[in-house]
């Protein structure tokens, strides 16, 4: 579907007249789930996890059977100041490695039955240097927020969105900075491995991103302003997840941090989005506890490309084929407590 919006205010308009989960569905799956064949609360998290997909779906007892993954690429303009282990390129030799399925998530994807696309954005023209300038201008945002938005299959039964782009730790941290406030440093860390010479730099950019752009806007705002490209399709694509009722995992640092320009923008926006982990890079715990997200997993990942999100699809498939699958104790015959 193409986008239901053709500028920011469309997309903020699309953002507040999203649906919520289904009440009805979401009572009975708790309803089912309390008589299912297990001491009450014995598959711990799973329970709510998967009471809350049901309500997504509109249905007690839902399946997981179309996982979609997506990959988003962008390139960033600060990456010419030196805040990543690794050059630019890199963003466009990895969406060929992805496309010749030999990339992390490409097995990740296969092993949980997932679906991958892969769509790189104006790769040649990387974002402006947000030290001096807006990321992008309202075009360019918008046209990222509709790649996201039509990237979604209307057909997907759960969402994973993942990113690759050399340089979007930076931006993923001064959007965390500017939408949650607290000093550049608490929210920089190594990325792909800066070294300490590295580490000041970006810390540094970070803050002079920040003082440049933050307070100007919401979180839309300061996504176009200190964002980029694959941020803002992961953006769209959540939102048209949420549209769908299609229930999405977050990936790590730098996918949270897209979603949070969403929650910065509407509250509530992310309802339909489940944390699947909190990745190595040590700002992504604080960014989850801004909004609210308990991880699935902690795994130490710091890959991206929806790899921890990917993995979250594994718990999520048994989380709901116990709640849709196991026998009550009356049709089993099991004493209750
Ligand atoms: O997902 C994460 O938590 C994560 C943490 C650190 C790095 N990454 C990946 O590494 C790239 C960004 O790192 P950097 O150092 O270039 O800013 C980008 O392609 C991300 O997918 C991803
Ligand atoms: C090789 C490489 C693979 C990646 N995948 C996601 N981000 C990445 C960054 C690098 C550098």
């Amino acid at each position: 579907m193409t986008a239901a919006f053709s500028d920011m205010a469309g997309f903020r308009a699309a953002l507040a007249a999203q649906p919520e989960a289904d009440d009805v569905a979401l009572a009975a799956a708790r309803a089912r789930n309390g008589q299912l064949t297990k001491p009450p609360g014995a598959l711990g998290r799973l329970e709510e996890l998967a009471i809350w997909y049901a309500g997504w779906r509109g249905t007690e007892r839902p399946a997981v059977t179309h996982p979609q993954i997506i990959v988003f690429a962008g390139n960033h303009g600060v990456a010419a100041q030196g805040v990543s282990a690794f050059p630019a390129e890199v963003t466009a030799q990895m969406v060929l490695n992805f496309q010749h399925g030999g990339a992390a998530i490409n097995q990740l994807a296969k092993t949980f039955g997932a679906t991958l696309d892969v769509h790189a954005l104006s790769l040649d023209h990387p974002t402006a240097d947000f030290t001096t300038a807006p990321a992008m201008t309202e075009a360019e945002l918008v046209a990222a927020l509709s790649t996201g938005w039509a990237a979604v299959d209307p057909e997907a039964d759960v969402l994973v969105v993942g990113e690759m782009g050399i340089g979007n730790t930076t931006s993923a941290a001064a959007l965390a900075a500017a939408l949650v406030g607290g000093d550049a440093a608490e929210w920089t860390g190594r990325g792909t491995g800066v070294d300490d010479a590295g580490l000041e730099i970006k810390t540094r950019v970070v803050r002079d991103g920040v003082a440049l752009h933050a307070q100007k806007g919401d979180g839309l705002e300061m996504l176009r302003r200190l964002g980029g490209r694959e941020l803002a399709a992961m953006a769209g694509a959540i939102a048209r997840a949420r549209s769908l009722r299609l229930p999405v995992l977050l990936d790590g640092f730098i996918c949270t941090a897209a979603a949070l320009t969403l929650e910065k923008t509407q509250a509530g926006a992310l309802d339909h989005c489940a944390a699947s982990h909190v990745s190595a890079e040590h700002a992504h715990a604080p960014m989850l506890a801004a909004l609210g997200k308990t991880p699935l997993m902690s795994l130490d990942l710091r890959l991206g490309e929806g790899s921890g999100a990917a993995l979250a699809i594994g718990v999520l498939k048994g989380a709901v084929a116990c709640l849709s699958g196991m026998a009550t104790f009356a049709e089993a015959g099991v004493s209750d407590a």
